[in-house]
């Protein structure tokens, strides 16, 4: 299968992070914030502002090799036990996508209850999130804002 990319630009990522909170207050109200770091420091800013949430904590994970394969898949830092209460139950966790959804299970076997967001979501890690934007075919590569910079693009037609 070739694997195709979708760059997604800071002005479409701020629109769509709006499109989620959006979603996410009809679900509400919640405690407080997980990110997911990196890739849902971002997005959790944003989600914050526009849920006026400020209780925020990260929870540090890091995936090695290339496969997000979860025997490689290190979790680094926890939410507070004071902020993930009963199994995470009326807790938000935000990140940018779910991918093969290695990330989130590991976020829903430690906070089973939470509410996990992502922006982003690719059909096999789509059951495991409760709320996303827009679905992305798995084969497809997402490349974030950050990831991305500024070129020069040739004319269709030569000088
Ligand atoms: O569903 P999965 O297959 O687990 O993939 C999704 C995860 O992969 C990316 O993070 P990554 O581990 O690459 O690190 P980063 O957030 O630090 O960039 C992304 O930000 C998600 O957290
Ligand atoms: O920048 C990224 N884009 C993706 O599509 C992806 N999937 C897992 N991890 C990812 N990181
Ligand atoms: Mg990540």
């Amino acid at each position: 299968m070739s694997q195709k990319n979708y760059q997604v630009s800071w002005d479409q990522f701020h629109r769509d992070a709006r499109t989620l909170a959006r979603r996410l207050m009809d679900l509400g109200p919640f405690r407080g914030m997980a990110a997911v770091t990196r890739g849902g420091l971002v997005p959790a800013a944003i989600v914050a502002r526009e849920l006026n949430l400020r209780l925020i904590d990260t929870f540090c994970v890091a995936s090695y090799g290339a496969d997000n394969d979860l025997a490689q898949t290190k979790i680094l830092k926890r939410i507070t036990a004071e902020l993930a209460g009963e199994e995470g139950q009326g807790l938000l966790v935000i990140d940018d996508l779910v991918d093969t959804g290695t990330t989130a299970r590991l976020i829903r076997e430690q906070l089973p209850k939470a509410h996990i967001a992502t922006l982003y979501a690719k059909p096999m890690g789509l059951p495991l999130v409760d709320t996303f934007v827009m679905e992305v075919a798995q084969e497809t590569w997402i490349d974030f804002p950050w990831d991305l910079g500024l070129d020069f693009q040739a004319p269709l037609v030569p000088r």
